[in-house]
């Protein structure tokens, strides 16, 4: 199933911080067309996951709307993938159960399920790993398990916390070229976070620039660069210092802001 359209209206969320309160999110409106790849991309602290999660229906939002190709979301569904920076494999399941599951708790028939699995694990190189654990696999594997019991859902929408983020830079980019690999052949829609300026420019068709608390949206900018994106190109660090920028205004809210809390604590 290729991308759904995802409508943020109004959305702002506050969370009571020891009886402070904590404004996360401020007046977040943003309209992602379907098979569109976008990043969030800001300093530790500024709403990125708050914002995802709320997208995902896993905390709604204090006050505004997100939609799904229309629908409300209220509730995590089953059209909205997400992967995590840890990795959330059940680890008493081999590579197959893992990718397996999500297909069996909908009841697809066994041989389907096993077409599918079999299709996933070629894409993403685990064919030779189907009947490892996720301990005897590297963080790197363990991520692709992971994506692909996303793709396995067919979910057209894929939710991404830093998922790359604990990977080393060499496993990270082959990563980060598969999943453009599959976006390209599959159009799913990606909201990806990521506080790496690099990460944001390599994958994203936009990148969405947050601001430290509250977090609003500080710069919307559309990445028009040709895929594979070359690191070294001009363009491509005309627009990393560009970003470098914003996102190191933020950080510095961000320190000032540690600083203030410490010396009141
Ligand atoms: N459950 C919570 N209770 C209180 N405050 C929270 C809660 N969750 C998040 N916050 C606060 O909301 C703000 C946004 O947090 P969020 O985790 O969304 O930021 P982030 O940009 O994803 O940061 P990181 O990259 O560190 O995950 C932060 O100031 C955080 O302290």
């Amino acid at each position: 199933m290729s991308g759904s359209r995802i409508v943020i209206e109004g959305v702002n969320k506050v969370f009571d911080s020891g009886g402070r309160d904590v404004v996360a999110l401020k007046d977040i409106d943003l309209d992602i067309p379907g098979g569109q790849f976008v990043c969030l991309l800001g300093p530790s602290g500024c709403g990125k996951s708050t914002l995802l999660n709320a997208v995902a229906g896993f905390a709604p939002p204090s006050m505004g709307t997100i939609t799904a190709d229309g629908a409300l979301v209220t509730a995590p569904g089953p059209e909205r993938g997400m992967v995590f920076q840890e990795y959330a494999l059940f680890p008493w399941m081999t590579v197959e159960q893992n990718v397996a599951f999500g297909l069996e708790i909908k009841r697809v028939p066994v041989d389907e399920i096993k077409r599918r699995v079999g299709e996933l694990l070629g894409m993403l190189s685990l064919s030779d790993f189907r009947q490892r654990y996720p301990k005897d696999l590297s963080g790197g594997m363990r991520q692709r398990v992971a994506i692909a019991r996303v793709l396995a859902l067919d979910s057209p929408i894929m939710l991404m916390d830093e998922p790359f983020g604990a990977l080393d830079a060499l496993t990270r980019r082959n990563l980060q070229d598969e999943l453009l690999r599959l976006w390209a052949e599959l159009k799913k829609t990606i909201l990806f976070v990521t506080h790496s300026i690099e990460e944001a420019i390599y994958l994203a068709d936009r990148i969405v620039v947050m601001t430290y608390r509250p977090g609003t949206i500080k710069r919307d900018i559309l990445v028009d660069l040709p895929r594979m994106r070359d690191p070294s190109a001009q363009e491509f660090n005309e627009l990393k210092r560009e970003l470098g920028m914003l996102v190191m205004e933020e950080q510095q809210r961000h320190h000032s802001d540690e600083l203030r809390q410490a010396a009141v604590d």
